[in-house]
């Protein structure tokens, strides 16, 4: 029976990593895939991970429809085996349906990687849609860390190394050097309590290197 798995965590946790080992393993065994990703940060149809890898894939444009594709592709000739869809959290929750159908009337398993939730803590349509309906939902075992060493659960989005709380649910962009904050837009995981308060690295390392305001003797 082929499976919907759904492999999830924070920014910078290591899906697109993983997404492109189990390419690889599957590959070295003879297995045909066919990968997918939707706005990644190195541009459009790539796949890429921090750690240099990265791969050509097809974009995921709102008006793509998995179904079509992957039937298409087969009724040309095509063999394929799996997919591996990368930034899943992009997707509409109708592809999502799509893929579900791709793996239970193709036989052809689905892999599907991204983030959770949004930089205002909701999930992402494609995420929702996937931990309604996936086989198996997988968080990934190597954990991205608060500045305080806690786990990071949530991504924020910055500016100045400041958490911003409004704004578009999509902006392209990366983890930041908390000892170098741009003023682009950027990201940082953080832990629930410090999300909350909003307490990044640089609002953190502020308040440790101001002058105490309380009267000592
Ligand atoms: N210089 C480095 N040395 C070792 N590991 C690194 C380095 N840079 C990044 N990584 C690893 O790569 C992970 C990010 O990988 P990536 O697949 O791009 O993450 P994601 O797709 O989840 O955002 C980091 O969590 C870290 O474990
Ligand atoms: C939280 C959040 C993230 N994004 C964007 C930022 C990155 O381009 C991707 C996540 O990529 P990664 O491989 O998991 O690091 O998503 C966004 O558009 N909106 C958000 O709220």
């Amino acid at each position: 029976m082929a499976e919907l798995v759904f492999y999830s965590g924070t920014m910078d946790s290591g899906k697109s990593t993983l997404a492109l080992q189990l390419d690889h393993n599957h590959r070295a065994r003879g297995r045909v895939g066919r990968i997918y990703s939707s706005h990644d940060r190195a541009g459009a149809a790539t796949l890429s991970s921090r750690l240099g890898l990265s791969t050509p894939a097809i974009e995921v444009a709102e008006d793509l429809d998995f179904w079509a594709d992957v039937v298409g592709e087969l009724t040309g000739g095509a063999r394929i085996d799996y997919l591996v869809c990368d930034e899943a959290q992009f997707y509409t929750s109708a592809q999502v349906d799509q893929l579900a159908k791709v793996a239970d009337e193709l036989a052809i398993d689905v892999f599907c990687f991204g983030i959770l939730t949004d930089f205002r803590t909701h999930l992402f349509s494609g995420s929702q849609r996937l931990v309604e309906i996936a086989d198996r939902v997988l968080t990934l075992q190597v954990e991205a860390l608060c500045w305080c060493g806690a786990r990071a659960t949530h991504n924020a989005r910055t500016e100045d190394g400041e958490m911003v709380t409004e704004g578009e649910v999509i902006v392209v962009g990366d983890v930041e050097d908390p000892d170098r904050p741009t003023p682009q837009v950027g990201y940082e995981v953080l832990c629930r309590r410090h999300h909350r308060k909003r307490m990044t690295a640089a609002r953190a390392k502020a308040g440790a290197l101001s002058p105490d305001v309380l009267p000592f003797d």
